[in-house]
């Protein structure tokens, strides 16, 4: 069972003029007749927002790429209407699994199929081929692609207290075929304000030092590149805002197994023990993966078994 959040609106209200929203009339026509917004429409309204920054999203992207991690923001992704028709269609945190660990608290959902058909269909639209080539065009790191399993990132939600200290997100697709190399991340809180924290800080490794901040903004998409060195954090969360968002991931075209990385935590500025802790701790799990790997390839035979 799914409970939408009932409190923000739904796909049904007509959306408030969004200055700017050249497509406003198209949602306000069809929203009265749907009650879900289908796939193709979101990705065509992404499709249009992107374009309608490419210049200038390709030029950030580049510039900080140069600085150490490559990034870029498209504020009013998509009109408000269907940006709270997404909200309302995130299950309850009761239904989301619960990741708690020195490194991290939040929830998410991966599984697509269980998620309300609004949100199901943004998962869609964010995992389609056009995006991904869109988005090869517009920021230079080589051809991008989607999940076709939509088994990659998912929604993310951060209460007061939840945080995730810097970090190198994990290499590799579920089956560890693919290196992931771009993330998009789609805020989906309706309100938020700099007092209720969660920044995504972008850092450098060694010395630990802060490259870029970027502010939680309802609305707001941004990229932000997968690599060995694109360590990023969330700041904790203050007040009694939940923070939402929707990741996706976007891979390499090519095959490439390994090395695979483990999401790697480290600590913040200052945190010497911690630090250490951390670094333990990937180095044990990498471990693990390693002998599991080896183990599964070794006995290949259990994956057919039955
Ligand atoms: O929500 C964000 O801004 C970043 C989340 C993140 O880094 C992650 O889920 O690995
Ligand atoms: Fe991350």
């Amino acid at each position: 069972m799914v409970i939408e959040r009932s409190s923000v609106g739904s796909a049904g209200c007509p959306p408030s003029a969004d200055p700017g929203a050249a497509v406003d009339g198209v949602i306000s026509a069809s929203s009265e007749r749907e009650t879900a917004f289908e796939p193709d429409m979101l990705e065509t309204l992404i499709l249009l927002r992107l374009g309608s920054e490419r210049e200038r999203v390709s030029a950030d992207f580049r510039r900080s790429r140069e600085q150490g991690c490559g990034t870029a923001i498209v504020d009013d992704l998509l009109p408000t209407a269907v940006r709270e028709a997404i909200f309302s269609a995130v299950p309850t945190k009761d239904l989301m699994l619960r990741r708690q660990s020195l490194g991290e608290r939040k929830y998410c959902m991966a599984q697509t199929v269980v998620m309300p058909s609004t949100l199901q269909n943004c998962v869609k639209a964010f995992a389609s081929p056009e995006l991904a080539d869109a988005l090869s065009g517009m920021i230079d790191v080589g051809r991008l692609v989607p999940d076709a399993n939509l088994y990659n990132g998912g929604v993310t939600v951060m209460s007061p207290g939840d945080f995730m200290r810097p970090h190198l997100d994990n290499s590799h697709n579920r089956n560890r075929r693919r290196r992931r190399r771009l993330v998009a991340l789609y805020y989906l809180s309706p309100v938020w304000e700099d007092r209720n924290g969660g920044e995504l800080r972008i850092w450098s490794c060694d010395p630990v030092r802060q490259l870029q901040a970027i502010s939680f903004r309802p609305n707001r998409l941004v990229l932000l590149e997968v690599s060995d060195t694109a360590w990023h954090s969330v700041e904790p969360i203050h007040g009694d805002a939940d923070r939402i968002n929707l990741t996706t991931y976007y891979y390499e075209a090519e095959e490439t197994r390994e090395p695979v990385r483990l999401t790697r935590f480290m600590g913040w500025p200052g945190e010497t023990i911690i630090k250490h802790v951390l670094k333990g701790q990937f180095h044990l799990r990498m471990l693990g993966q390693k002998v599991g790997a080896a183990y599964f390839t070794r006995n290949s035979h259990i994956d057919h078994a039955g």
